[in-house]
């Protein structure tokens, strides 16, 4: 067996078009969907993700900003910035990119940001929110991860949806969003005694350790759903995933690439979420 690839980019560009439309009626009234984007400091991984942001930014039709701040700038500084862009009515989405320099504080940084513009959805409120059922904004990885099973047409009422990883920025939330769509989720985490038990027994298996490789064929039920969220740079430049695609696509049914997976979708559900911002706060 040889499973279908999830095709992230194609996936991506189809999920875009549907929100460019969105965005096009909103510019009709006048109002343009903005995004301002901090990074503080150099992270490879960020520089990457801000690139692609304002490719994304681009191809809609909405404004973006992109703030690059030195690695010292100080706390106060940041949440300066932070506050003139809560109080800045081109600007619907804003974010941090993660992870911050040291000498600041990662929640404060996410407290500060207006829940009503925190696009990333890691503001406690909208964190809050997801898990209650009355979600806002859904964190960007893991929303776009469910939108590539559901594309891809993979069920999820009733099934066993396993989640390797608990970060609050992917394993937390995408556990919350497959429960919200019935199913049976297990949360799997570095304390897991026996991790194959649990991904053997996966209908769907969502990947997010940033462990290069780590999930290999043998420990994936066959005909399985396999999201790999990891984004991993090797020593020869390329890009690999938390799942050993090779051995893995032999057993499982659906599988997505690293790159051209999970990746493009986070970007355009940070575009999304944006658009739906900037439609809420015109009342729509
Ligand atoms: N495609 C995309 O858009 C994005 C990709 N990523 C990528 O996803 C990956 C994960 O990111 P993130 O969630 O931020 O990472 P974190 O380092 O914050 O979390 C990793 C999680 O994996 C768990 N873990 C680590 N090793 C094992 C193991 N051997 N067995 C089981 N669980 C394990 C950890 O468990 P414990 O809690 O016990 O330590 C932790 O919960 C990275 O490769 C990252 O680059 C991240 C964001 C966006
Ligand atoms: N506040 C915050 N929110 C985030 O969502 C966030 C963050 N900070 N900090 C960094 C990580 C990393 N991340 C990526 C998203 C998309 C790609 C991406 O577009 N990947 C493409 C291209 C990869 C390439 O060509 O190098 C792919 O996988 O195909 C990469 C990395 C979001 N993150």
């Amino acid at each position: 067996m040889t499973a279908r690839i999830i095709d992230g980019k194609a996936i991506a560009q189809e999920v875009r078009a549907e929100w460019k439309i969105r965005a096009d009626a909103l510019k009709a009234r006048g109002i343009t969907p903005g995004l301002a984007v901090i990074i503080v400091g150099e992270d490879p991984a960020s520089k990457v993700y801000v690139a692609n942001k304002v490719k994304a930014c681009a191809e809609l039709g909405l404004h973006s900003e992109h703030i690059a701040l030195p690695a010292d700038t100080s706390e106060a500084a940041l949440l300066a910035k932070i506050a003139e862009l809560n109080a800045d009515p081109k600007i619907h989405g804003l974010l941090v990119q993660l992870p911050v320099p040291k000498h600041i504080d990662g929640d404060k940084v996410l407290n500060a940001i207006s829940p009503d513009k925190d696009v990333d959805g890691f503001h406690p409120i909208n964190v809050g929110a997801l898990a209650t059922g009355n979600m806002r904004f859904a964190p960007c990885t893991p929303y776009g991860s469910l939108v590539l099973l559901q594309k891809s047409g993979v069920s999820i009422e009733g099934k066993h949806a396993v989640v390797v990883g608990r970060s609050n920025i992917v394993g937390k939330p995408m556990a919350l969003l497959l429960l919200q769509h019935n199913a049976t989720v297990t949360i799997c985490t570095s304390k897991t005694v026996d991790l194959a038990k649990y991904t053997r027994d996966a209908d769907i298996l969502v990947v997010a350790t940033g462990r290069p490789k780590m999930i290999t064929g043998d420990m994936i039920k066959l005909g399985a759903a396999v999201i790999d969220v990891g984004i991993n740079r090797m020593a020869d430049g390329k890009l690999c995933g938390d799942v050993d695609f090779e051995s893995a696509k032999e057993v499982a049914g659906w599988i997505t690439p690293v790159p051209g997976g999970v990746g493009p979708m986070t970007i355009t559900m940070l575009v999304a979420n944006t658009v739906q911002s900037a439609e809420r706060s015109a009342g729509i």
